[in-house]
């Protein structure tokens, strides 16, 4: 069996526990409408009612905080425009309930895109602070418009009405919100389970990390806020639909906060814990009506006790790759892996669009194939009078340097001296302060870090930045995507083909991890790996992005000589295949067995530049550098 099969099956696997079909989800939710007719009385009939409207809600809040990691502290606000929208169609502009259902999401979802784009680029506090006052502005508003009723609320609402068929019982406003909470589990879980969904978790996890390998953050932030709150517009309109009134005090701060504790106590991204956080706390305050007195304080405890006994969630968010022991059973099932690291590089790095590289200065050289070429291509890497101030320090000064396709650049120099600068000018990390960055002849300078790596360039970074909630495999799966399509209408529509190239994306990702020998480690976290293994994970992620521009700094940290004679032989083959790699370094014997040119800096500025023999030969390179060995250095270089 091949590792794609066996890949395959195992995420099959772990995909029938998860119920995404509509068929599925609709069935369970008219078994409980079932149920209650069966069994409920009106005012059972109405708690689930209030169940699963509070259900929807935790979903919507669940996409935005549980997918995504925006602490959304005004989330009341998208159920309010929601249940108004609803309600203006019917009582204002006499439009049927279910016309006035996708009205209400819309508004709602502009909404979001009008806050959701100024606001999703502040730290968590400041989203957190913004967001309360979203709410509340919402809130105000209803509170003194005329048209919406101001303080007194709009009503009468009309009952809601389907061919004929009235939703004027409980059993009725039970049916419709049973399954519009249906509706809303398949769309969360299908938004959750598709490639999107491990990208806002990704984000959640570490946006930087997220950013520097291909994925837009901003507008997948700003696609996780309008899809909560186009599920926030759901549950307003079935709380529109129940009601024969609606008034500002239905949107109160306090419900923001009810439902982020519905969330994050139902655990962190799980449908399955929103579910059952909304029962309890919809229906134990119910419950312990009889006890009048202590009710609040049996709530309490009752809550306290459940963030003791299940810190993670009353059901935490389940993995959806595969399982540690499906991975394990893949790996035994496939007979022969495909061939070791350094052989197959070649297979599976795509060639650079340039046919050949091009010479740093200019003159007539010989490509990775052996192919003379001419000098008319712009180098891969152009880096023209870049300096980068830090206040009043000079981090980088007037920095000239080329990277040709096929060629390994090392930079070395003392620490302090600006390379991780000059790595983070280059990807978009920091803007150069002045001076230009080209890749084959466009400038970048002033490009986001995940345009530049949707350019084709991939780094790893000095203190190795892994997503340590994500397994090893998802790490460099997450990496994948830099090329994919990152749309909501595919996730939503088309869950199938979505899953299909996920199993590709995956796939891809088991073979760079076969590369740098890590398939053991695929199921596991990165923090449970040698700082060494990590560093592989970084390398495995950087090249499931296809780079034509590979930056690594300080790959070798951590890496025993056997392991660095194995990263170098690497790097050599990643260059033969017209990849540029810019390898910052300390390790002396690595960057010369490895590099084919080195830039030497100190103090921001460039030193030298040469082979590795000419340049270490250097005086002034001796002194600058190798005279200020630090303890962790390699032992005396030549
Ligand atoms: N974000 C920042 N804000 C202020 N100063 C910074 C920032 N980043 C780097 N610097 C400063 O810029 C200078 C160059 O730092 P940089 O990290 O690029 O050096 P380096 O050559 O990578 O050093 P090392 O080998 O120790 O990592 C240092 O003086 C550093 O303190």
């Amino acid at each position: 069996m091949t590792p794609t099969n066996s890949l395959e099956r195992s995420r099959q696997h772990v995909a029938t526990t998860w119920p995404t079909s509509v068929v599925a989800v609709l069935g369970l939710a008219l078994a409980g409408v079932a149920l209650l007719n069966a069994y409920g009385s009106d005012y059972v009939t109405t708690v689930a009612i209030g169940v699963a409207t509070y259900a929807v809600l935790g979903l919507g809040l669940n996409v935005v905080m549980g997918y995504a990691g925006l602490l959304d502290m005004g989330y009341a606000a998208f159920f309010a425009i929601g249940a108004y929208t609803s309600a203006i169609c019917g009582v204002h502009l006499g439009l049927d309930f279910f016309v006035s259902i996708p009205i209400a999401i819309a508004v709602t979802g502009l909404a979001g895109v009008i806050i959701g784009y100024p606001t999703l680029r502040l730290r968590p506090d400041y989203l957190a602070i913004v967001t309360i006052g979203f709410g509340e502005l919402v809130r105000t508003v209803a509170n003194n418009w005329d048209y919406v009723g101001a303080s007194r609320g709009l009503y009468p609402l009309p009952i809601p009405e389907l061919f004929g068929f009235t939703f004027h019982s409980p059993i009725r406003q039970a049916l419709l919100a049973f399954v519009l909470l249906a509706v809303a589990v398949v769309i969360v879980n299908r938004l959750g389970r598709s490639h999107i969904g491990r990208a806002w978790r990704a984000i959640r996890d570490d946006d930087f990390v997220t950013e520097s390998v291909g994925l837009p953050t901003l507008r997948l932030k700003i696609g996780a806020y309008v899809a909560g709150g186009a599920v926030g517009a759901l549950a307003g309109s079935i709380f529109a639909a129940r009601s024969v009134a609606i008034d500002p005090t239905n949107f109160e701060l306090m419900l923001s906060v009810q439902l982020i504790m519905v969330v994050v106590l139902g655990g962190l991204g799980s449908t399955v814990g929103v579910l059952g956080a909304s029962l309890v706390f919809v229906a134990l305050p119910e419950v312990l009506r009889s006890i009048q007195d202590y009710r609040l304080l049996v709530f309490s405890v009752a809550v306290i006790a459940l963030i003791e006994i299940r810190p993670k969630g009353l059901v935490p968010e389940r993995s959806v790759i595969p399982s540690a022991a499906a991975l394990a059973a893949a790996r035994a099932k496939t007979p022969s892996t495909p061939a070791p690291a350094s052989a197959n590089v070649s297979a599976s790095l795509k060639a650079p669009p340039t046919a050949a590289p091009a010479s740093a200065a200019g003159t007539p050289t010989t490509s990775a194939a052996g192919t003379p070429t001419t000098v008319d291509e712009p180098p891969l890497l152009r880096v023209t009078g870049v300096t980068k101030r830090f206040a009043g320090l000079v981090a980088l000064d007037d920095v000239n340097l080329t990277v040709p396709a096929g060629r390994i650049v090392g930079i070395i120099g003392p620490n302090g001296a600006g390379k991780s600068t000059l790595v983070n000018a280059i990807t978009g990390v920091h803007r150069a302060t002045s001076g230009r960055v080209e890749l084959r002849g466009r400038d970048v300078t002033r490009l986001t870090p995940h345009r530049i790596a949707r350019l084709g360039v991939a780094r790893s970074f000095q203190s190795t930045r892994l997503i340590d909630q994500m397994t090893v495999l998802d790490n460099v799966t997450v990496a994948a995507y830099s090329t994919a399509d990152l749309g909501l209408r595919h996730a939503l529509f088309a869950p199938r083909q979505v899953r299909r190239r996920d199993f590709a994306a995956a796939v891809r990702a088991w073979h760079q991890l076969d590369r740098v020998g890590l398939t053991d480690a695929a199921a596991r976290r990165p923090g449970e790996l040698s700082y060494a293994d990590r560093r592989r994970v970084e390398l495995a992620r950087a090249m499931i992005m296809e780079p034509s521009l590979l930056i690594l700094d300080e790959p070798a940290a951590g890496m025993n000589p056997a392991e660095k004679a194995e990263l170098t032989r690497l790097l050599r083959a990643v260059a033969a295949t017209g990849v540029a790699v810019l390898l910052i370094e300390h390790d002396m014997p690595l960057v010369t067995a490895a590099a084919d040119e080195v830039v030497v800096l100190d103090q921001g500025r460039v030193l030298a530049t040469g082979t590795p023999a000419e340049v270490l030969a250097l005086p002034e390179v001796i002194e600058a550098y190798l005279g200020h060995r630090t303890d962790d250095d390699e032992e005396p270089q030549r």
